[in-house]
């Protein structure tokens, strides 16, 4: 793989959380009956106009200040001509030399190595309907109630260099997309969706090869392992004196491979021509500046600032600030407990295993930042032990509920009687004579094992540091 240079350019779907579609009056509203949310204009019906929603103009406006392009004054929407079952225009209303931003870029971070993606255009467009085949292939079925919701096409400049690097740049996107709060982008339910274009050259090479679109990818894991797959695979046709053709290929989840679609002599000739039924956006300075006022803090800007307030790793602010309830959970709880560190360490750690391993996010649980914060209170005053505390995670995360309340009812208070430690700890010493021997012939490891032993008579809730100093002392006498 060495001898190429991998060359990654990704165009991103993003569909506007606004209450009615782009130029009707319709619902937007997910999952209602298949086309209840229709009406003549977005069924295309022959002399019915647009009407711009102009909040979804000023949605893609923050959004394509967020990804810090420079924001057009005239706009232009136009044309897009295709002929497809899930259209019933025949056209798209989308944006072709006039878009709404243009040159701008996002940070993204792989193996502790910053760099810049470049962002070409930001545009809006409609979304078409959905297609539905029916078993058998006797029929297809199309649902309207999706065609006419309001889209930004983010389009990058051919920057990444990897795959991982294009799972960066969409992590990275989804981040500030969602802070800006313009989307709930979510790439199972189709509110961002992502085609990637994927080359290689020989390095040291000054012009790109043919590319390829991959489509068809529903997760980001997705999309990572369909460019892998294609990397290789042209890697191959290359290393075989082959020559690669642009072409559309599909990402087949089940095996990780790519299929072809269709090649460039295929490709559509969309004919794009100025959208004679509305007029050229005009955006004036005082627009821009009103919907600049409304960006709230960046995930970049935010991770800076958890650096530099609370001290906390990089790394870890990273990880916090990439998902924005997250980060708002984060602050909410240090109005419990000052031990910023131990709140990440937690939210890291046992809060995030049990959101991804059951695709959840934080707003999902019913554990509260109260909860967490004074949880870590409890630990830290010496009411309970951490592996104690483990337990009291668990039932909030599932329950919710107050720790103190969970620790009182169900006697989980650790031990810390020094009286009752000793005799545990007498006992144990004299129920183990082979470890107190390891120790004195200088293994010092048998103590974990002893003080393990102490936990596990009393279920945890001996004051694990108490323990091990008594133990100490026992064997030192
Ligand atoms: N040689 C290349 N290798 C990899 N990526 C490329 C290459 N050339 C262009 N790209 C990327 O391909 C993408 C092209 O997207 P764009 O929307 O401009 O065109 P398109 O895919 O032809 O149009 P459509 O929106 O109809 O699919 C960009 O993200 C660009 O960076
Ligand atoms: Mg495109
Ligand atoms: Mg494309």
């Amino acid at each position: 793989m060495n001898r190429y240079e991998t060359v990654i350019g990704l165009e991103v779907h993003v569909e506007l959380s606004t209450k009615s579609k782009i130029f009707c009056g319709c619902s937007t509203e997910f999952g209602a009956p298949p086309n209840t949310h229709t009406c003549p204009v977005c069924l295309g019906h022959p002399g019915v106009l647009p009407v711009l929603n102009r909040q979804a103009v000023e949605y893609a406006m923050k959004a394509a200040m967020a990804l810090n392009c420079d924001i057009a004054t005239h706009s232009q929407f136009d044309r897009k001509n295709y002929f497809y079952p899930d259209n019933p225009k025949a056209y798209q209303i989308s944006q072709s030399d006039q878009p709404i931003g243009e040159n701008g870029w996002i940070e993204i971070e792989v193996d502790g190595e910053k760099k810049r993606i470049g962002i070409t255009r930001v545009h809006l467009e409609e979304d078409a309907g959905k297609l539905m085949h029916a078993e058998g292939g006797s029929a297809s079925l199309v649902d309207l109630n999706r065609a006419g919701l309001p889209l930004i096409e983010i389009v990058s400049e051919p920057d990444m260099r990897s795959p991982a690097e294009a799972r960066a740049y969409l992590e990275k996107l989804k981040a500030i997309i969602q802070y800006t709060g313009v989307s709930d982008v979510k790439m199972e339910e189709g509110s961002l969706r992502c085609d990637a274009n994927i080359s290689l050259r020989k390095r040291g090479d000054t012009t790109f090869g043919a590319k390829t679109e991959i489509k068809n990818m529903n997760s980001f894991r997705a999309v990572q392992r369909g460019l892998e797959f294609e990397e290789k695979r042209q890697a191959r046709v290359l290393d075989q004196g082959g020559t690669l053709v642009q072409e559309t290929r599909r990402y087949n989840e089940a095996d990780g491979t790519t299929i072809s679609m269709r090649s460039k002599e295929e490709a559509h000739d969309y004919r794009y021509f100025p959208e004679p039924d509305l007029v050229r956006l005009t955006i004036d300075d005082a627009w821009k500046e009103q919907v600049k006022a409304s960006i709230p803090e960046l995930p970049d800007s935010r991770q800076k600032r958890y650096v530099e307030q609370y001290g906390l790793p990089r790394y870890d602010a990273g990880v916090i600030t990439a998902s924005k309830s997250l980060a708002d959970f984060f602050e909410d709880c240090l109005e419990h407990t000052e031990n910023v560190k131990a709140v990440a360490n937690w939210i890291m750690g046992d809060l995030s295993a049990h959101l991804n391993a059951n695709d959840l996010d934080v707003t999902d649980v019913p554990l509260t930042p109260e909860g967490l914060g004074k949880m870590i209170a409890l630990i830290d005053n010496g009411t309970i032990s951490s592996k104690i505390a483990k337990k009291v995670f668990k039932d909030m995360l599932e329950n919710g509920g107050d720790p103190e309340q969970i620790v009182k009812e169900k006697g989980l208070v650790q031990i810390s009687d020094e009286g009752k430690l000793r005799e545990i700890v007498a006992d144990v010493i004299a129920n183990n004579p082979k470890s107190v021997e390891d120790f004195k012939n200088g293994k010092d490891r048998a103590i974990g094992f002893l003080v393990g032993q102490v936990m596990k008579t009393t279920k945890g809730q001996a004051n694990p540091q108490m323990v091990n100093e008594l133990i100490r002392e026992k064997l030192k006498k």
